[in-house]
């Protein structure tokens, strides 16, 4: 991991943001690829998909639409350990999710003026769950629990089809769409796939959605950009990242731990600590080696942590390091301080924050009850993670009586001769003449 070094002076937000490490391949980079294969997708239909498929995932799926039965069997044989894991994470990301759900309310603006607001849930979302280095069950969970609180009807799924697994979709993503009541489901992967949900494929029957979800690698988050407009999406949310703010305090094990569970994803993963400490930075970087040589995924962490998106960046204080995490926007935000509070209130931008030695990302990643959707590559500047409003509009109803119309009337017309549109005025004065 490389050093930043922030002490000795303060920097303006500008600066911040030019010194933020990043990925050199980002969204913008893998634009180009991901345009070309929606297209194909758009003209070639279900033939193309299965193209992509052999060209991306190593084999052509038998059906692009899973069967039914095959969801079920996938169900009924999954190992009873991970059925009773993932059924608990069901439990808490609904519970969570619940909690994220806007009240409908009524605004009595005065006499006969009356304004309500109502959530209207989107009716047919297509979710994307990765299958390329990894396979994510639990991000059937984290996309379709919080579609189901907000009250969506249609849900059409799309996960790429695994070579080891005879080029079927894996069978413990099916199980989990199964125990969510999910039964469309497409073998399709990458920025094809996100193609295909916003534009829909006639000969398989795909309908177009309105809205696409999911996290995926630099290809799907650059097809995410690309289809918005054709469909809603939520936040880009791409190859994964984590900053942790430690101090001297910090648990140099714990941290290098954290770091590395999350550079396991992508070798664009970006692992980033920010301490004012130098002696806890050198041992997080001594830990790391150690952790590392350790790993299954060592390959692609070493990538991860050598990547010009990965650093150790030090400090002057606490105040600066919250000023660096702000200017990052971390997807996963880490603070491992004697006073996390005292960090948090100067957090402006964050994905999901972690804090204390006892909640690592990991644990939101699968079983807090929080939503591992996050947005990446500095998108938590402005956007949130993937929650049940994400799935919901809300819409003004506006009802006027006579008497409430009358009360406003003069001012609309005012409003409108001021703006040169006297049609608007005496859209109003009809209703009085
Ligand atoms: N931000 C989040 O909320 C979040 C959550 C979970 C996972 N993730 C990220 O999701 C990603 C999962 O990536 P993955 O690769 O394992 O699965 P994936 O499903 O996102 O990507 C696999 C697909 O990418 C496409 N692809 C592969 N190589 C390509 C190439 N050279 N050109 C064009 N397309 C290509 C193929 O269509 C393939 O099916 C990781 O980066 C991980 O960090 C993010
Ligand atoms: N850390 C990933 C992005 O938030 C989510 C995930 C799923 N499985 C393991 N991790
Ligand atoms: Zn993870």
């Amino acid at each position: 991991m490389h050093t930043i070094d922030l002490r000795g002076r303060t920097h303006t937000s500008a600066e911040l943001l030019a010194l933020v490490p990043r990925a050199a391949v980002d969204v913008a980079v893998a634009s180009e690829a991901a345009a070309a294969l929606i297209d194909e997708v758009r003209t070639g239909g279900s033939e193309a998909l299965l193209a992509q498929a052999d060209r991306f995932d190593g084999g052509r799926p038998p059906a692009l639409r899973v069967p039914a039965s095959e969801i079920a069997d996938a169900v009924s044989t999954l190992d009873p350990a991970v059925r009773r894991a993932l059924e608990e994470t069901i439990r808490r990301v609904r519970l969570a999710s619940a909690a994220q759900v806007p009240p409908n309310t009524v605004t009595e603006i005065g006499p006969g003026a009356r304004i309500r607001q109502r959530w209207q849930p989107i009716a047919r979302v297509g979710l994307y769950v990765p299958g390329g280095k990894a396979v994510y069950p639990s991000s059937v969970v984290m996309n379709v629990v919080p579609a189901q609180v907000a009250g969506v009807t249609s849900i059409a799924l799309v996960s790429p089809p695994q070579r080891d697994h005879g080029s079927h979709v894996h069978p413990v993503v099916l199980a989990a769409a199964g125990l969510l009541g999910i039964d469309e489901v497409y073998a399709m992967g990458g920025a094809g796939a996100i193609g295909a949900l916003a534009y829909g494929v006639d000969d398989l029957g795909l309908e177009p959605v309105q809205l696409v979800t999911g996290p995926g690698n630099v290809y799907v988050a650059a097809a995410k950009r690309l289809i918005r407009g054709q469909a809603g999406i939520d936040a880009e949310a791409g190859p994964t990242d984590i900053l942790v703010v430690a101090d001297a305090a910090a648990d140099a094990r714990l941290v290098a731990a954290d770091l590395i569970s999350q550079a396991e994803h992508d070798e664009l993963a970006a692992a980033v600590l920010v301490t004012d400490s130098t002696e806890l930075a050198d041992a997080v970087v001594a830990e790391v080696e150690r952790q590392v040589a350790l790993t299954t995924h060592r390959e692609r962490v070493t990538a991860a942590l050598t990547g010009g998106q990965s650093a150790v960046v030090l400090v002057d204080d606490l105040e600066a390091a919250a000023a660096f995490s702000n200017a990052f926007g971390p997807e996963h935000l880490e603070i491992q301080t004697t006073d996390a509070e005292a960090v948090l209130a100067g957090i402006q931008n964050a994905g999901a924050i972690f804090l204390g030695p006892h909640s690592p990302v990991s644990l939101g990643d699968y079983a807090a009850g929080s939503n591992h959707v996050l947005p990446t590559g500095g998108q938590a500047r402005f956007a949130a993670g993937l929650n049940a409003a994400t799935f919901l509009r809300s819409q003004q109803v506006v009802e006027y009586t006579e008497e409430g119309l009358a009360d406003v009337a003069e001012s609309i017309a005012a409003l409108s001769a001021t703006e040169a549109l006297p049609a608007h005025g005496d859209a109003v004065v009809a209703r009085f003449s």
